[in-house]
């Protein structure tokens, strides 16, 4: 299928972002490993980078580092292999041999080293260049500003559901999903050396992580506080020296910060797998001759059977539906949705985010998308990707 045909159903496409289009410029906070040019002239990597230049020079040798400066001087960089005036979107040929040939592309994840969206975006792209983000939204930032490739974040875990604040970014910004990549998670308690599992009060996880220990902590009887990310609570235990406190994470991660493993596989099914969608600025265009996987996002007018008639699309067609999500529409996203906006109810307006196992490339889904077209209030193509059946 051309990629003007697939364009064509989407309708909300948004125009490829370029370097020096950039708009909101603000609080941009990524640790950065630059490439090697900048690290032999400016400083070591890994860095830490402000966008907003606050002009407190003292704040490390280099002063805060203006990264959209170094994307002006040095634009081919930054951009990688894709040429910015002329976005091209990826094969998904290109991306499996981008991976295999081991380009150092860069990809962010959230977290800090040793987090299980490291090893993810390893998973899935072996040999790049893994980029820690604080926050999600830090992530997504960096891909459309082109500071990295790619983006791998995590959307749904087997114990604990979705990630809906990845469901809501997916919305806000334009990014498209190029790539699925599944991992298998197995939590650990950590502490640091000497410290026994009686002398534990509390643990400190990231919430999905302490979700999906949730039985085995009550049973341990241990206090949970939420932090940003697995490896982030392993690090503050260990640099803190604390003795009445662990973190569940990771053995990578009870590894890099020098912890005691006090119990292995705490999670509360063997069974416990994480997904995580690869995010790019350009689609791909999807093939028919391996299994595809299609995400989308969708809203109807308020009804009685709306939703029925809206997923009947698929089953007249034999297109098996993986996964659905509602989620409330929050205000900002109206004005993302600009014009399309006016068949919304005041109160409580849902999206739907459905994954079909249909590539866009499929007779089959177009029609589907055609014909939910004829009465969704807003349809947007999120990305059309390989199905990952395998698991780390
Ligand atoms: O905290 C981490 O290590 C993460 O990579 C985040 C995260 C998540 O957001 O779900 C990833 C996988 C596990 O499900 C637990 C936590």
């Amino acid at each position: 299928m051309e990629a003007a045909a697939i364009r064509s159903l989407i309708s909300h496409l948004p125009s490829p972002t370029s370097p020096k289009s950039s708009t909101a410029d603000h609080n941009l906070l990524l640790s950065v490993k630059l490439p090697k040019p900048y690290s032999k002239r400016r400083c070591n990597a890994p860095v830490r980078v402000s966008l907003e230049n606050d002009g407190d020079k003292s704040k490390n040798t280099y002063g805060a580092i203006e990264l959209q400066r170094l994307v002006d001087e040095y634009p081919y960089e930054f951009n990688s292999k894709d040429s910015p005036s002329l976005p091209r979107p990826l094969t998904s040929t290109q991306l499996s041999n981008l991976a295999s040939e081991g380009s150092r592309l860069r990809v962010a994840y959230q977290g800090v080293r040793g987090a299980y969206s490291e090893s993810a975006a390893e998973k899935a792209y072996p040999n790049c260049e893994a980029v820690p983000c604080e926050q999600f939204d830090t992530a997504f930032e960096a891909v459309e500003r082109w500071l990295v490739d790619r983006a791998v974040l995590p959307i749904e875990n087997s114990l604990g559901g979705s990630i809906h604040r990845n469901y809501d970014l997916l919305l806000r910004h334009s990014l498209h999903i190029v790539g699925e990549v599944k991992l298998k998670i197995r939590h650990c308690l950590l502490a640091n050396r000497g410290v026994k599992l009686e002398d534990l009060k509390r643990v400190l996880s990231h919430p999905q992580a302490l979700a999906q220990c949730e039985n085995t902590l009550t049973r341990m009887g241990l206090v949970r506080e939420a932090v940003d990310d697995t490896a982030g609570a392993a690090k503050l235990v260990a640099f803190h020296k604390l003795k009445d406190t662990g973190a569940v994470a990771s053995t990578t991660a009870a590894r890099i910060y020098g912890l005691n493993v006090l119990a292995q596989d705490i999670q509360d099914d063997s069974d416990n797998v994480t997904r995580f969608l690869m995010l790019a600025r350009e689609p791909i265009i999807p093939g028919t001759d391996k299994p595809f996987k299609t995400s989308i996002v969708f809203s109807l007018e308020e009804g009685p059977g709306v939703l029925f008639k809206a997923l009947a699309v698929f089953a007249m067609r034999n297109i098996n539906l993986t996964k659905i999500e509602s989620r409330p529409l929050q205000k900002q996203a109206l004005r993302i949705l600009d014009d399309s906006t006016n068949g919304f109810p005041k109160y409580f307006p849902y999206l739907f985010y459905v994954d079909f196992d249909a590539s866009m490339a499929d007779q089959r889904a177009q029609n589907a998308l055609g014909h939910l077209k004829e009465f969704a209030t807003f349809l947007r193509v999120l990305g059309s990707y390989l199905v990952d059946s395998g698991m780390a």
